[in-house]
């Protein structure tokens, strides 16, 4: 099932709000129009925000009209604010939109028409990218799971947060269809149980065995030897090796560390963010109150009832195990191995 398909200068994102029991595309015709499907959720997941993201610039120079009231160069960099401000925690919607505005540059001058098909390629040429480093991680991923394991992954990092194939959950799909033993510990994921809908469709989908808890049940089932390690994704990831993550990765952290579990964490490059000295300084989005209030859109609580809602939390790096990356796998000290793989270029 594709996240995202581009057919007659229309963009069609599916719209995972609805998932699992219906499959609805999002015609997306104005590049705010992708911006309202990022920000309400309907294509989530750090490496699909930037890929949706990079079509939705490509879509702006469609959406453009020569009628001299605006100068392309201006609309474009307007498009490219309000797409990076749709959500300020994955790193990979900047990294994406600093491509396509580099893609812009090296058209400057062209037709309209050149820019358009130009801007175009290079969407896909990032969707590509993403493609190619998520089956890179998968083979390095898979290398570290046992022949059997027990694993515990969160919220959802399969096909439907990349329009690849996954990172954590396509480490875990590789070493499936390597012939391993799995058992994968599913947490629903509240407020929007990204877990709960999108990762057990996708387990059920692959045929991997697993077993869908609530985040409460996370400690019950480290308390009762359920885990041999645990595998996340990641939204930003900072120099330090400190990274942010679905709100409620650092209590499955604290958890892995107590009970002496390996904690993983599956990321391409483009999450990577080095001017993000630690994580402190990373950008916790705070979303609407009424994901809380409500599931599945019926109200829970009370009305107006007071609510906090981070949508992701920092894991400090000295509860990682190690980065499983497209340019390998990263162990201590991170920011000296971090560094190092840029150096390599993060293509
Ligand atoms: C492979 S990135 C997946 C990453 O994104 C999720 O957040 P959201 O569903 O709000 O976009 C979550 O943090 C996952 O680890």
């Amino acid at each position: 099932m594709d996240v995202l398909r581009w057919e007659g200068e229309r963009l069609y994102l599916l719209d995972q709000r609805e998932l699992p029991h219906r499959v609805e595309y999002l015609p997306c015709s104005h590049y705010r129009d992708v911006a309202a499907a990022i920000r309400q959720l309907s294509v989530r997941g750090a490496p699909a925000i930037g890929v949706a993201a990079a079509f939705g610039y490509a879509l702006a120079a469609f959406n453009y009209s020569e009628d001299g009231k605006v100068a392309l160069s201006e609309y474009m960099e307007e498009a490219a604010r309000e797409l990076l401000a749709t959500r300020p925690t994955a790193v990979n919607l900047r990294w994406a939109l600093d491509e396509m505005r580099a893609a812009y540059q090296a058209l400057n001058g062209k037709s309209l028409k050149e820019i358009r098909d130009g801007l175009l390629a290079a969407a896909f040429k990032i969707q590509a990218a993403e493609k190619k480093r998520d089956e890179r991680m998968a083979s390095f991923g898979a290398s570290l799971i046992p022949s059997r394991a027990c694993i515990l992954t969160y919220c959802n990092t399969g096909a439907l947060a990349t329009t690849g194939w996954g990172t954590a959950l396509g480490i875990i799909r590789e070493a499936h269809r390597q012939g391993k033993d799995l058992h994968i510990y599913v947490p629903e994921t509240r407020p929007v149980l990204q877990g709960a809908r999108l990762t057990a469709w996708e387990l059920q989908e692959a045929g991997i065995p697993y077993t869908l808890i609530t985040d409460n049940m996370a400690g019950y089932v480290f308390a009762h030897g359920g885990i041999d390690l645990v595998l996340v994704g990641a939204d930003c990831i900072a120099a330090s090796g400190d990274f942010a993550n679905k709100i409620g990765t650092y209590t499955l952290s604290v958890l892995a560390n107590y009970h002496n579990c390996p904690f993983y964490v599956a990321a391409p490059l483009s999450t990577v963010d080095l001017t993000v000295k630690t994580g402190q300084e990373i950008p916790i989005e705070m979303r609407d109150p009424r994901e809380v209030r409500e599931i599945g859109g019926k109200l829970i609580t009370l009305e107006g009832c007071p609510v906090l809602n981070p949508s992701f939390d920092v894991v400090p790096h000295q509860l990682v195990t190690a980065f499983i990356t497209d340019k390998g796998i990263l162990k201590p000290p991170f920011e000296e191995a971090l560094a190092a793989a840029f150096k390599g270029g993060s293509e």
